[in-house]
This record gives C-alpha cells, sequence and structure tokens, in this order.
C-alpha cells in the first residue's frame, strides 16, 4: 500500500466527513446510546478490520469510542485507512453513532 500525498488525504477526507486528520492518523469519536452498544459498535468494527487485515486503534470511555487510524507498515495514510474509515461510519450510523 503506498503512502496517499496531502491531495490526495484530502480529497478522501471529503468521504468520509466524521474524520479528522491529525498528522500520520485520522480520527472520529462515535457515540453510542450507551456501555453495551458501544462495544457491540467494538465488536462489528473488529469484525471488519478483520476481513481488511487493517486495524484501528479504539480508546473506549463509557459510550464514546475514540477511533484513530494509520497504517503503520507504510508509516502514515494509504487507502486501507479511508477504506475502513467508511466501514467503521455504516457501523456507527446503524447504531446511532
Ligand atoms: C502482519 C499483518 O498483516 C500486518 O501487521 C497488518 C495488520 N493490521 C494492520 N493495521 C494497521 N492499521 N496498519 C497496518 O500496517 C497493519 N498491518
Amino acid at each position: 500500500m503506498n503512502l496517499l500525498d496531502d491531495s490526495e488525504v484530502r480529497r478522501l477526507l471529503a468521504g468520509v466527513p466524521q474524520w479528522r486528520r491529525e498528522g500520520d492518523e485520522i480520527r472520529r469519536t462515535v457515540t453510542a446510546p450507551d456501555f453495551p452498544t458501544a462495544i457491540r459498535v467494538v465488536d462489528e468494527i473488529a469484525v471488519e478490520a478483520e476481513k481488511l487485515n487493517h486495524h484501528p486503534d479504539i480508546d473506549i470511555r463509557w459510550r464514546t469510542l475514540h477511533l484513530a487510524l494509520t497504517t503503520h507498515d507504510a508509516g502514515g495514510l494509504t487507502g486501507a485507512d479511508f477504506t475502513l474509515a467508511a466501514r467503521i461510519d455504516e457501523i456507527a450510523a446503524a447504531h446511532g453513532g
């Protein structure tokens, strides 16, 4: 997977407006209605991440999930980060996040 340049990152970010670039990562928060739902969201994200072999950093704080994506093997942002970001957005939307 090749590193994206700044213009490609900006273009792809437009497609996942809940996400913000922070250096070599893109980040978003997901707020679930309650803690069990937050954990269900994490579980569904885990299934998608495993399918893609691309895994987010997840900080779980009660109903709020802080998610960060980067491609460790490439040392920055690649297409895989945005593919998973879009899947995370679908999961979050399905759980009111
Ligand atoms: C060996 C395994 O395929 C690699 O370590 C995968 C696993 N999941 C990964 N997840 C992320 N976010 N970045 C990677 O570079 C990555 N590499």
